[in-house]
């Protein structure tokens, strides 16, 4: 039987009230939430304690930097109780080796979180990866770092939906496939490159999808994220 496609809405906001109003009405509409580098930066590490409460909490904040500096950011991360951590692939196999064992030694193994690493971001296609010097498609880089990062120790990956399918083929049911870059039909990319619908991305075996602008700028967020869960359980 398919696993079900999980929907974490991203409250990406600088705003305490604003992040705690979004929690609360989503609550029973999402299956986790997603605060990133805006809301940390802004409010500290108490407030996402705060904001997560009892509720399933992805905490992006995409680490990259020497082994020894990213394994120490992630132990200092352990109080906030994460579900869901990130860090960027292309930071290196032993980066990726050293949160590993940052995660093994500062989380209790029951509240161990998934250690997650970035790919090629979403918002960036194949002339955004050649000006950086990268000269493949977004689908070849996401493959090869995915690899990389799999056999370094991280549990699970962040891609576009357009990846799904071929890191399955290279790599298995193993990682745990977390897809932003989400967008119901008719609704604007805004600065998302790589995007598909929900629909696109469960039939293609996302086991999450994280959504933001279209749920928390929609009228009414909870109607939106509704109607998402309508769309995933029909896929
Ligand atoms: O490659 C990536 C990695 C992370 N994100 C995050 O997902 C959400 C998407 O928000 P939308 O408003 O639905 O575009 C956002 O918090 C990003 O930081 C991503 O988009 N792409």
């Amino acid at each position: 039987m398919m696993k079900r496609t999980r929907l974490i809405a991203a409250l990406d906001t600088q705003s305490l009230d604003q992040a705690r109003d979004w929690a609360e009405t989503l609550d029973g509409h999402v299956d986790a939430i997603k605060l990133g580098m805006e809301f940390t930066y802004a409010q500290g590490l108490k407030a996402l304690r705060d904001v997560a409460g009892q509720r399933t909490l992805f905490l992006d904040l995409k680490l990259h930097d020497i082994p020894n500096t990213v394994a120490k950011g992630l132990a200092s991360l352990a109080p906030v109780g994460a579900s869901l951590l990130t860090i960027h692939a292309s930071g290196g196999a032993a980066m990726i080796a050293a949160a590993r064992q940052a995660i093994d030694a500062a989380y209790p193994p029951l509240h161990r979180p998934i250690l997650l690493a970035v790919t090629v971001l979403t918002s960036l296609d194949e002339n955004a990866l050649h000006e950086i010097g990268v000269n493949a498609t977004p689908r070849e880089q996401v493959v090869r770092l995915g690899r990389l990062a799999m056999t370094s120790g991280a549990d699970g990956l962040v891609c576009s939906a357009e990846e799904i399918a071929p890191l399955r083929d290279a790599l298995g049911s193993a990682p745990v496939l977390v897809v932003p870059g989400i967008r119901p039909a008719g609704s604007e990319a805004n600065d998302q490159k790589r995007i598909m619908t929900p629909r696109q991305a469960a039939q293609a075996g996302a086991d999450w999808i994280v959504v933001g602008r279209p749920i928390t700028q929609a009228a009414d967020p909870a109607e939106a994220a509704k109607a998402i869960q309508i769309e995933l359980a029909s896929a």
